[in-house]
């Protein structure tokens, strides 16, 4: 199966209520979509958002990676070369992983088609049913009650509620939150690096005291503060998770020799793509670190990818928050994996089984 085509578009996917955290507020959903296209007919999907504020990529910068790097690297090239394949595009440019995400989400789809199995099972099998989180977004208290009780009503067991504006709202936020759905759903914390190390470590012990059970706190401080990272992971009971301080594989190993963080959140977006999310999966793994799958603000191509790969790692990868699907007002991918509020379907047919994209817009 011979790469022939590369294709781009535009995907926008508008919110049920806008996506508000300590780094950034968003109303609608935008990939850049990347389609590759085989000498067989078929068609590998990838998708890339522009997450500037986390990885540093906007929408022209993943089209023009693509463009100028990636389909060059990629056109007559045969899809069974999957490892030499993701080797070139890790190697091709530095940075730009969200661009190198969507490339290698295609090529992993592909593969997966080109065995005629779906993508979970050629990356090793497991559960095709999961259970997400839902993220409730920073906001005025009422707001956050009201939405962490109506995500309860519609199933969640599991909330993350992002907090990193202002600590001591932050703590009312949590506390009022929690007193609402106590013994009825579990708390999860991202701050969005919006804390420093002394005020989350008073936060975290605070709410500890004070008997609010948490599953674990997400990246509080800043993404460059492995000391500061380490400085709270040792004074406080609450898992401490690195998210924004992981990329690739390299700050895993630096986070686990430095203790920075209990458990690590991986998405593909800072990833690069498929293949160093499994490489992260199995350091963590050896080291006996749990693992987090996330995802950006993205559609729901990438979060299957990411949902996929989730499963082929389990155990190590034990948590998931792969929540956009539930977000959106509506889905444009036909086929695939299916979403039903806290409840993720893998689907049996080959690679990511997307059949077609409503709403599409192709770039010349
Ligand atoms: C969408 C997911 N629940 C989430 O919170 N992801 C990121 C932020 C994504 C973004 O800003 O696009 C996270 O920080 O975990
Ligand atoms: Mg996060």
């Amino acid at each position: 199966m011979k790469i022939v085509d590369v294709k781009l578009g535009m995907l926008r996917v508008p919110l049920i209520t806008p996506f508000k955290t300590a780094l950034r507020t968003v109303e609608c959903v935008e990939d850049v979509v990347v389609m590759l296209e085989t000498d067989t007919g078929h068609i590998g999907y990838g998708n890339a958002p522009a997450t500037a504020v986390i990885t540093g990529d906007t929408h022209a910068s993943v089209i023009e990676a693509v463009r100028s790097v990636f389909t060059p690297l990629l056109l007559e090239r045969n899809v069974a070369d999957l490892n030499q394949l993701t080797r070139q595009i890790q190697g091709a440019m530095i940075n730009n992983t969200s661009a190198k995400a969507a490339v290698e989400i295609a090529l992993f789809d592909l593969f997966a088609q080109s065995h005629q199995t779906p993508l979970y099972k050629i990356l090793g099998g497991g559960e095709s049913s999961l259970t997400t989180d839902i993220t409730i977004s920073v906001d005025y208290i009422d707001k956050m009650v009201a939405d962490a009780e109506s995500a309860v009503e519609r199933g969640f067991e599991i909330l993350k509620l992002k907090v990193g504006k202002d600590i001591g709202l932050d703590i009312e936020r949590i506390k009022a939150v929690y007193s609402a759905v106590k013994g009825r759903a579990l708390l999860r914390l991202d701050a969005n690096q919006g804390w420093t190390p002394k005020e989350a470590v008073l936060a975290i012990r605070g709410l500890e005291d004070a008997g609010v059970l948490l599953e674990l706190v997400e990246q509080p401080v800043k993404a460059s503060n492995l000391e500061g990272m380490r400085y709270i992971a040792e004074r406080v009971r609450t898992p401490i998770m690195a998210d924004e301080s992981v990329f690739g594989p390299h700050e895993v190993i630096q986070v686990i020799n430095q203790r920075a963080a209990d458990i690590i959140n991986i998405k593909l977006m800072k990833t690069g793509g498929i293949s160093n999310a499994l490489r992260i999966a199995d350091i963590a793994d050896l080291n006996d670190v749990d693992c987090m799958v996330g995802c950006m603000l993205e559609t729901s191509i990438g979060v299957s990818a990411a949902a996929h790969m989730a499963a082929a790692k389990a155990p190590v990868v034990s948590k998931l928050d792969l929540d956009v699907p539930s977000l959106c007002k509506f889905d444009p991918v036909v086929g695939g994996a299916t979403y039903k509020d806290a409840d993720i379907i893998l689907n049996e047919t080959p690679g990511l089984g997307i059949e077609k994209i409503e709403g599409l817009q192709l770039l010349a």
